[in-house]
């Protein structure tokens, strides 16, 4: 039997970027356009694979599997929004200076038949404390645009970052160490 096919449900390339450096081209681009408003008192955790898991229904196929993630940035038990704008995004950086903060990082992959597996990422990011300038510098470079906290650590965010516990590829979009087990598990012949 050969590979299995995979259909992606996300619109972001970071994710399509990532799944390649497992060696994997999806099959399909399904990007899932769901409510992505967190429920009343939701936990940022629950919230995170609630998204990833209603992404990867949202995409069902019959006979493909289906991946999907979703990357939730909280501070305690606060859920950031995903900065759309440059209040937003300033709002976020100011929350996020000289604290620090976890990432949600949740992946679920759909079987052909209906079967849910799920994985969850949980990575610890300590910000230095910023100063106006910084803050101005990091708004005016744009690089804020619809990331979960306001913020994008593969760009000059890191450089702002003292020290991160847990997943570099999950706060970008993509656990791949779960990401690869859960693909192995369904049966996916990966390297
Ligand atoms: C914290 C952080 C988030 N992000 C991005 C990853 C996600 O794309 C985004 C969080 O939003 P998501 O809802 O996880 O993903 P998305 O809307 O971009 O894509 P889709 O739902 O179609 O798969 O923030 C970074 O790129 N770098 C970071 O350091």
């Amino acid at each position: 039997m050969g590979q299995p096919t995979l259909i992606l449900a996300s619109a972001s390339p970071r994710r399509r970027e990532l799944i390649a450096r497992l060696g994997l081209t999806p099959d399909g681009i399904a990007p899932a356009d769901i409510d992505e408003t967190p429920a009343k008192g939701e936990l940022p955790r629950d919230y995170a694979k609630r998204m990833a898991r209603e992404k990867a229904e949202a995409a069902a196929s019959s006979d493909s599997f289906v991946l999907a993630g979703d990357t939730v940035v909280a501070a305690g038990r606060r859920i950031l929004p995903k900065a759309e704008d440059e209040t937003t995004a300033r709002k976020c950086l100011e929350l996020l200076s000289g604290r620090r903060h976890r990432v949600l990082s949740a992946i679920a992959l759909r079987d052909p038949d209906g079967k849910m597996r799920e994985r969850l990422s949980e990575t610890v990011v300590m910000f230095k404390r910023l100063s106006l300038e910084e803050i101005d510098a990091y708004i005016a470079s744009g690089e804020w645009d619809g990331k979960a906290g306001g913020y994008a650590i593969q760009g000059l965010a890191e450089g702002l970052i003292s020290r991160i516990q847990g997943s570099h590829s999950a706060v970008i979009g993509l656990p791949l160490y779960e990401t690869r087990a859960l693909l192995k598990a369904a049966g996916f012949d990966i390297a």
